[in-house]
């Protein structure tokens, strides 16, 4: 926050702004992938560039949370109580499937 401040630059972050900023660093983050699944010590090799990436993103919904006055914690605890309401272990344990495909599970 102190870095915008410093700069004079809420002025262009926009609600509308911040969203497209943080969807084109998650973007950068999906670039280091783009033409190969890392792993090993080639996800070693970009780990400082995805950190990078990482922190952008962050930086952009930290602002947006803030000039929407969101509680960025609170809202993910909250999710969180949908997720496993959605998910409950015994349907979703070890499968990927979306929660709409979770219902009658075994029943076949
Ligand atoms: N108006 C702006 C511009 C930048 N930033 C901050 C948030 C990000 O942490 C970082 C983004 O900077 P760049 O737009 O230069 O993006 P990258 O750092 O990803 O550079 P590049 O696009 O060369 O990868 O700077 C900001 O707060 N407000």
């Amino acid at each position: 926050m102190q870095f915008r401040t410093e700069r004079d630059w809420q002025q262009f972050h926009s609600p509308r702004n911040l969203a497209i900023s943080l969807s084109l660093e998650a973007g950068e983050v999906l670039e280091l992938f783009q033409w190969e699944d890392r792993r090993g010590e080639a996800l070693d090799k970009i780990m400082p560039q995805l950190r990078d990436e990482v922190a952008d993103v962050a930086t952009y919904l930290t602002y947006l949370c803030a000039d929407l006055g969101i509680d960025l914690e609170a809202a993910v605890r909250e999710k969180m109580v949908q997720n496993r309401r959605k998910y409950p272990v015994e349907l979703s344990k070890g499968s990927a499937k979306k929660y709409t495909e979770l219902q009658g599970e075994g029943e076949a």
